[in-house]
């Protein structure tokens, strides 16, 4: 399915969208639910990944797809491995078999794991045998991806011995990490990350909890994106959310005030605003390694509103849904821009007009439909693909439709 999205603007400066729950804490929480059934989730995201997710926690099948669930693959590899008695070929979509597990493989099998390869070395589908675990001390590289620790974290108090991770060379994605460290707190676990080394207690009962997920700030993103493109004086109340966020991306708070957007924490809501215009000679210079899903909408951002921009930290795009460098590139090249990208980085230069009715192709990364839908804003524009949104929020369009899209 395309969509063709009219210029738009948003008509009702006062919407109210509620986006549900963080995929990537509800994908922790249902492993650890899984591990700990005492354990009760509420605003669990509607995303196809955590649906994946729930699913294959509560298959019996010998062979598991999680489609294209990044941490569904990673979270669940450690999982069936520590699993006694289940075997089980965990597998995903072309684009997964693409997306490198060895390292994750590695440290499960240093602690004493059955995992092999059925296609390439180092990449999915896995077959599994899961066993007690009981060696306790493994050392990974931890900047390719931190889905890596954050699989070996959830699975680590209910090892015999818990869990002793050394963090070789530089460490990527950190919120996520103590993301997983946060929720492991949050079900009385203990653990500490001191310099390099995470340690985890082992811990055989957790106490009856209910834990709330927060909404999710990466798909806030695109609302950000939308505000900032809009005239001063719009604003979207988005919720739930809250100041001390265990998401990363909420750092979004803070970077679109370079875009004259402004965040207002209101009961359980975010209140985001455009207070004021962009000179247009600034530049956004920022290192996204902590938060490498708003890239693409960040990118998006600053080429709508003309403006020069030079993102660092970006070596994780290259392995995700697709290679998000090369297709930020493709797209944004196609409206007029003039982009360069490296292995991990993508300079921006100042655009001073946009080609209208463009095709925007979205590689099967819902993060490319989300990211190109806000500049509607300034122009028609059609989104190819549109249904990949589902991977993370299966209602986004309906919601741009709430805010005032003209959608075909
Ligand atoms: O742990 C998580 O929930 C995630 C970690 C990040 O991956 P990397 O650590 O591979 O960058 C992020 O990009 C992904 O969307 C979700
Ligand atoms: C990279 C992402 O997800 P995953 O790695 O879990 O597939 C994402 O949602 O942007």
């Amino acid at each position: 399915m395309d969509i063709s999205i009219q210029k738009s603007s948003i008509v009702n400066r006062q919407s109210s969208i509620q986006i549900t729950g963080s995929k990537s804490e509800a994908n922790r929480l249902l492993i650890l639910q899984a591990l700990y059934p005492q354990l009760q989730i509420k605003n669990l995201s509607n995303s196809d990944d955590s649906q994946l997710m729930q699913r294959a926690l509560a298959s019996i099948e010998n062979t598991v797809d999680i489609h294209h669930a990044g941490t569904a693959m990673r979270f669940l590899t450690a999982y069936f491995s520590s699993k006694e008695g289940r075997e089980v070929v965990l597998t995903g979509s072309k684009r997964m078999k693409e997306r490198p597990i060895g390292i994750l493989v590695d440290a499960l099998t240093t602690l004493g794991a059955d995992i092999s390869y059925l296609e390439n070395e180092g990449f999915p589908p896995l077959k599994i045998k899961g066993r007690k675990i009981t060696k306790s001390k493994v050392s990974l590289k931890a900047s390719v991806s931190s889905q890596y620790i954050s699989a070996l974290l959830l699975i680590a108090p209910t090892l015999e011995n818990g869990l002793e991770l050394t963090l070789d060379g530089k460490i990527t994605s950190v919120p996520y990490i103590k993301m997983t460290l946060s929720l492991l707190d949050q079900i009385g676990v203990e653990n500490s990350f001191k310099a390099n080394v995470i340690n985890v207690s082992p811990t055989k009962e957790v106490k009856p909890n209910t834990l709330v997920v927060e909404s999710d700030w990466s798909s806030a993103s695109y609302f950000y994106s939308i505000v900032a493109l809009s005239n001063v004086g719009t604003q979207v109340t988005l919720s739930s959310y809250k100041k001390d966020s265990l998401q990363g991306d909420s750092i979004l708070a803070e970077i679109y005030t370079k875009f004259g957007v402004e965040t207002e924490f209101k009961n359980n809501s975010i209140v985001i605003k455009k207070t004021s215009s962009v000179n247009s000679d600034s530049l956004t210079n920022l290192d996204l390694s902590n938060a490498p899903d708003i890239a693409q909408t960040i990118a998006v951002s600053s080429f709508g509103l003309g403006l020069q921009c030079q993102l660092t930290g970006l070596h994780t795009l290259k392995i995700k849904e697709t290679d998000r460098l090369e297709a930020l590139k493709a797209e944004l090249t196609k409206l007029g821009a003039k982009i360069e990208v490296t292995n991990d980085t993508l300079t921006l230069y100042r655009a001073t007009s946009i080609i209208d009715d463009v095709q925007i192709e979205t590689y099967n990364d819902h993060r490319m439909a989300m990211a190109f839908a806000p500049l509607a804003l300034k122009t028609s524009i059609t989104i190819k693909d549109a249904d990949v949104v589902s991977k993370s929020y299966p209602d986004f369009w309906n919601d741009l439709k709430k805010v005032g899209f003209q959608i075909n």
